[in-house]
């Protein structure tokens, strides 16, 4: 994909390591919180994604276009594929088990995706440089090695607890990550 430098690693970075809370290779990974547009199980009309990690490095993410993801009629709207592939890379750099938010995502839209299509997400980080994290994924159709249909480049910055209870609302919520 074209990318810019801001979401390219710079020298000195260094690979991603995982925590070793996060779920081993093949388990589920489970929502982080239940109302989540991604991966929440309780959201009405959200992607309901279902991931695991391989490797405890690699996000992969499957979850079926919807009547409610729709842009023009019976395709998919590119900002709902674009909230699926910053879900996938959001749950990879959660595998370090540390705090991170979406800084910039870039994605590139190589093919329409109908309503009804299965699509098997990809992410995986780059590097690490200090508080940023440089991520990178895929969506595919169909399987996992299916035609593309997304590809997008990512810089996250890490950020403590403190972001989302100041910024939030985590009163009155069960606050949920990778229960
Ligand atoms: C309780 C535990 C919860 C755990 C949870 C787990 C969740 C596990 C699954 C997640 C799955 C969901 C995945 C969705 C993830 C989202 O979608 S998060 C929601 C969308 N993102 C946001 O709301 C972020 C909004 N932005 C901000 O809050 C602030 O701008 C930021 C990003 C925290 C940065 O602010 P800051 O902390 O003051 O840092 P700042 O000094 O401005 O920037 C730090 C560095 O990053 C660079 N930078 C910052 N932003 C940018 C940018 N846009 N472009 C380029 N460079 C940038 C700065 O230039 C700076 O670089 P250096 O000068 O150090 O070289």
């Amino acid at each position: 994909m074209t990318r810019s430098t801001v979401t390219t690693p710079p020298p000195g970075a260094v690979p991603p390591e995982t925590h070793p809370d996060a779920p081993g290779p093949g388990q589920p990974l489970g929502p982080h919180y239940s109302r989540c547009f991604g991966c929440g199980p309780d959201h009405p009309t959200g992607l309901h994604f279902e991931a695991s990690s391989p490797d405890g490095l690699t996000v992969t993410a499957q979850f079926t276009v919807g009547e409610n993801h729709q842009g023009a009629p019976g395709l998919a709207h590119g900002g709902v594929l674009a909230a699926a592939m910053d879900e996938a890379l959001g749950s990879s750099i959660w595998l370090l088990r540390k705090p991170y938010v979406t800084g910039r995502l870039e994605t590139d839209f190589l093919r329409p995706v109908p309503v009804g299509t299965r699509l098997f997400v990809k992410a995986w980080c780059t590097g690490i440089s200090g508080r940023k994290a440089y991520l990178e994924g895929e969506a595919r159709m169909g399987a996992p090695d299916g035609p593309v249909a997304v590809r997008a480049a990512a810089l996250f910055i890490e950020v403590t607890i403190d972001h989302f209870v100041e910024h939030g609302d985590v009163s009155g919520h069960e606050f949920e990550v990778n229960p």
